[in-house]
């Protein structure tokens, strides 16, 4: 087995937790407990990302050794790692819930390789102090879910937390999936996740509402220190505006991607939003098959939508509101925050035209494309029509005779695609001139919007189809959908049923449409 090199600043660094009591409990004037992920029956690697492995420099015979198993299941410890869950708090749904933390997350370290850093981090090892009244396990629903969402986020070029590894324990665990009164055995697995860090909004905002300003001060020197190490060059006191701002753009552009694909991630409470604007925490996400802005999965948030798709950009905000608030503790000079969140605005704005145009085949974005793009998302609204088909379909429009029909696979309603039929054609029409108004080649508009429009999705069905196999022992499936997400934008032979619209059984299926936090 290879050398493996750990750095483990996090602990070494910040103040710990004097007690080693592994019960839920608060920790004051820590950022961390160490801690002993539980032992598990009997460890089973079932899937991993070879990609994963790469940047950490482990080949995947290693992975398969027992030792790698045994560590990705938290039954051991390879030399150097120290285990660790750190303390953060967060707003959830709009309220301030005090200290979370990693209640199901156990860091093992951080593993540097090729000068980069990644930490390793098991989600589902056991409990921690913070695991209030959970087990601190997750199962293998939710692990295949966390696992494949992770790998195909990245393939998508959307920024992300990564997944190394998806291991089944060999233990039932208790989940009452609805929160009905009907809890049932459900087998348990583990995800080790891997990023450059996992510090987030709420790590910065315990410690404010707490008054430790120290440990707030420190937590914030480190993290600029350790994950923002371009920022060290500049003067000390402009250092942490400029991180801040960095935060602002960083989120809004995981905002513009998120929409650019058609994520709605489901709970971005601020103890799931990363300070490296990373995607984190894959618990009742969703993909929107027919294009809503008013869609969320998650049936906790079924009645307020909070978190749905098309608020989330304003969410993401709020949140950032929330975060400059902790560090408005100890950054007095508020100016500077509020220029921060002011970037975010810019930034998104840009973002999303730039991306728009791109989506839809322009060179530039102009005035004017306001009021087209926003005819066309009432339209796909009304008509129910599969944003994903859409867009590539699109990409085919003949310019020259724009035709609903070419587009008639993307709708998931006969009715509703003759209701529309003559808006769409007016608006195709308006497209088709707006589109040869740059006089671009057509081929090449196919060609660039098929570079931003991805064919293959991580749908939710999709991910059931793989958990329901799984469940019945074939852990295949996960694989082979991995192999067609590796290349999302490009049309692969044989593939086709990964690229349908959400079938007629899935409507309303759970798992499929609805899910619950219950992980
Ligand atoms: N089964 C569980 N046992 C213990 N704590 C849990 C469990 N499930 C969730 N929690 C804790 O509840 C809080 C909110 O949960 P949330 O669903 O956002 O996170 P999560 O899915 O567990 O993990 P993460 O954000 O690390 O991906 C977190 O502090 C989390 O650690
Ligand atoms: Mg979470």
């Amino acid at each position: 087995m290879a050398f493996l090199h750990f750095d483990n600043r996090f602990i070494r660094e910040l103040p710990g937790d004097p007690l080693t009591l592994n019960q839920p409990r608060q920790v004051t004037a820590a950022l961390w407990s160490a801690v002993t992920p539980a032992p598990v029956p009997h460890p089973q690697l079932i899937a991993s990302s070879a990609e994963v492995a790469a940047l950490l420099g482990i080949s995947l015979d290693d992975l398969q050794k027992p030792e790698w198993v045994a560590a990705l299941s938290g039954n051991r410890l390879l030399t150097g790692m120290s285990p660790f869950a750190t303390c953060y708090g967060g707003h959830q749904f709009g309220n301030w819930a005090g200290q979370l933390g990693d209640g199901r997350a156990i860091s093992l370290g951080e593993l540097i390789h090729n000068d980069q850093r990644w930490e390793l981090q098991l989600k589902g090892a056991g409990v921690t102090p913070y695991s209030r009244r959970g087990d601190g396990k997750a199962v293998l629903r939710s692990s295949i879910r966390e696992f494949l969402c992770s790998e195909a986020m990245f393939h998508l070029g959307v920024p992300t937390t990564r997944a190394l590894s998806l291991v089944l324990t060999g233990e039932q665990i208790w989940r009452d999936m609805f929160y009905d009164g009907n809890p049932q055995q459900e087998p348990g697995a583990i995800v080790c996740r891997v990023a450059p860090s996992f510090i987030r909004f709420g790590h910065f905002q315990l410690p404010a509402m707490r008054g430790e300003l120290d440990l707030l001060n420190k937590l914030i020197d480190f993290t600029i220190d350790r994950d923002f190490p371009h920022l060290a060059a500049e003067p000390a006191e402009q250092r942490r505006a400029l991180w801040f701002s960095e935060i602002c753009i960083t989120t809004a552009k995981l905002m513009v991607e998120w929409t650019r694909v058609g994520f709605v991630h489901g709970v971005m409470n601020t103890d799931n939003m990363s300070v490296l604007g990373l995607t984190i925490d894959y618990g009742p996400y969703g993909w929107v098959d027919n294009f809503d802005l008013n869609w969320t999965p998650n049936t906790t948030d079924a009645e307020g939508l909070r978190y749905c798709f098309g608020r989330q950009p304003a969410i993401a905000r709020w949140n950032l509101q929330r975060l400059a608030e902790a560090l408005g503790t100890v950054m007095t000079d508020h100016a500077i925050l509020a220029e921060g969140l002011a970037q975010f605005e810019q930034v998104f704005t840009q973002g999303m035209n730039t991306m728009l145009a791109a989506k839809l085949g322009w060179q530039q974005w102009q005035e004017s494309d306001v009021a087209l793009t926003e005819r066309l998302f009432t339209l796909l609204e009304q008509a129910e029509v599969d944003m994903t088909l859409f867009f590539r379909q699109l990409a085919e429009l003949d310019l020259n005779a724009p035709d609903p029909a070419s587009l008639r696979s993307s709708f998931y309603r006969d009715d509703l695609y003759h209701q529309h039929q003559p808006e769409f054609q007016q608006w195709l029409s308006d497209y088709a001139q707006r589109v040869l108004s740059e006089e671009r080649l057509p081929e090449d508009r196919a060609a660039r919007m098929n570079q931003v429009n991805p064919v293959y999705v991580l749908r939710n069905y999709l991910a059931q189809q793989v958990i329901d196999a799984a469940e019945q022992g074939d852990y295949q499936p996960i694989s082979e959908l991995l192999d067609v997400l590796r290349q999302p934008y490009t049309e692969q032979a044989g593939k086709e049923a990964y690229a349908q619209k959400r079938p007629d059984w899935a409507r309303h299926k759970p798992g499929c449409s609805m899910l619950s936090c219950s992980s």
